[in-house]
């Protein structure tokens, strides 16, 4: 296809996707020429070759920790195994790297990501990457680093690249003058983690590339995640993954937050579930880019008693870790998501007895598996 026409298309695709319907004319950031890191107006745009009946080539950064691998497997299903690269920096376990394109990718390495973008064809990009809140008050200035410098790249080669970007945000992005019970999509926003203040950092940059470049930028705050076959990587809401863990093992639990401690929680199918569905919704369905999604939400007292229907003999204790238990005081108790039920449909699947049974029934057959071998 000729040049000309691929790159009219594109820009007409980037002003439908724009949608904001807040009656600014929105200027691709190609059509004025300069992009946000001075990039000639002719370079590299010849990625767009995705067109509506195409599947994405998509690239998921930090893609081997909790949610990754869980999300290119879903991915996958629908578009295709080689439309799929995930990466990270670390190493993939051997079923990781058999089982699709993997790629070394530093986010913080702004011209080995470019790279990666062209010579796969990069159409949808999501950015996992990011140290969580636990370990980002560990490290500061990594956690600034990565969050903050390593956005700022993805949300560059992004809006070069004419990229559809997905970046997640978290309960983590509400703070303790938030309301909390429940916490809207619009209110006060003053986390006091790095993690949050990184996460608030790329709502707000993700909006304004949208509003400013025409970027199809879309971002939904997950609460805490639960799987079954990925450990989370060091967050807040850890517990409750270690929980079902621990009761399989050894039958006894020390929970490091108090029993009373409310917070949001999803089944990790229905986040990564949620995750394609927004970025498959049409443009013109979103009224904002960044939305609350919600499931279910519970203390560690009311999850101990919904694994000991499982396992009645788990004994648990509690030894609380101050750090994550001011982190967690300050968090959204409940969240409102009726924006996204009603844009784009969101249903979730599972509330706290189903999650439970799934887990245990996951851990079950995955304990068997192994004890077989
Ligand atoms: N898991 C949750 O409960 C949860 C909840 C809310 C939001 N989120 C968000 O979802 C995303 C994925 O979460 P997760 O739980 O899989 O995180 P994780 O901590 O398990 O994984 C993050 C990955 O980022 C990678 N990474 C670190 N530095 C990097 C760099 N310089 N370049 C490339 N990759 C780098 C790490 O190696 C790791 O594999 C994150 O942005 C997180 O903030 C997660
Ligand atoms: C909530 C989420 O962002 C992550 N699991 C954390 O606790 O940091």
């Amino acid at each position: 296809m000729p040049i000309v026409k691929n790159v009219s298309r594109a820009v007409s695709q980037l002003l439908q996707s724009s949608g904001c319907g807040c009656g600014i004319s929105i200027v691709p950031v190609r059509c004025i020429g300069v992009s946000p890191r001075q990039v000639a107006s002719d370079a590299s745009f010849h990625s767009v070759s995705f067109s509506d009946t195409d599947h994405p080539r998509v690239l998921i950064t930090g893609g081997l920790g909790q949610l990754g691998v869980g999300l290119a497997k879903l991915l996958r299903k629908h578009f295709g195994k080689n439309n799929v690269i995930l990466s990270d920096i670390r190493k993939p376990a051997d079923n990781v790297f058999y089982s699709g394109p993997f790629i070394y990718a530093d986010i913080l390495d702004y011209k080995n990501l470019r790279e990666i973008v062209v010579n796969n064809r990069i159409t949808w990009l999501f950015h996992y990457s990011a140290l969580l809140s636990a370990v980002g008050e560990a490290n500061v200035p990594l956690a600034r680093a990565v969050n903050i410098t390593g956005l700022h790249n993805v949300l560059d080669i992004a809006a070069e690249h004419n990229l559809r970007l997905f970046v997640p945000s978290t309960i983590g992005a509400f703070g303790p003058t938030s309301p909390r019970d429940p916490t809207p999509d619009l209110c006060i926003q003053r986390p006091r983690t790095i993690y949050g203040v990184s996460k608030v950092h790329a709502e707000l940059m993700g909006e304004y590339y949208h509003y400013r470049y025409g970027l199809d930028f879309r971002c939904l705050r997950y609460p805490g995640i639960i799987s079954a076959d990925s450990q989370p990587g060091g967050g807040t809401t850890d517990y409750a993954v270690q929980i079902f863990h621990d009761a399989m093992k050894t039958g006894k639990f020390q929970c490091n937050l108090k029993p009373d401690t409310r917070l949001p929680m999803m089944y990790i199918d229905d986040c990564l579930r949620a995750t394609l569905e927004v970025m498959e919704a049409p443009a013109e369905a979103l009224s904002m880019r960044t939305y609350n999604i919600s499931a279910m939400s519970f203390t560690p007292e009311e999850l101990a008693q919904e694994v000991q229907k499982h396992v009645p003999e788990l004994q648990v204790t509690y030894n609380v870790d101050e750090v994550r238990q001011a982190i967690a005081d300050s968090w959204p108790m409940n969240f409102d998501d009726r924006n996204a039920r009603r844009d784009w449909g969101w249903k979730h699947d599972y509330d706290l007895p189903e999650l439970v049974t799934t887990m245990f029934s996951f851990l079950g057959s995955d304990s068997r598996i192994a004890q077989a071998n």
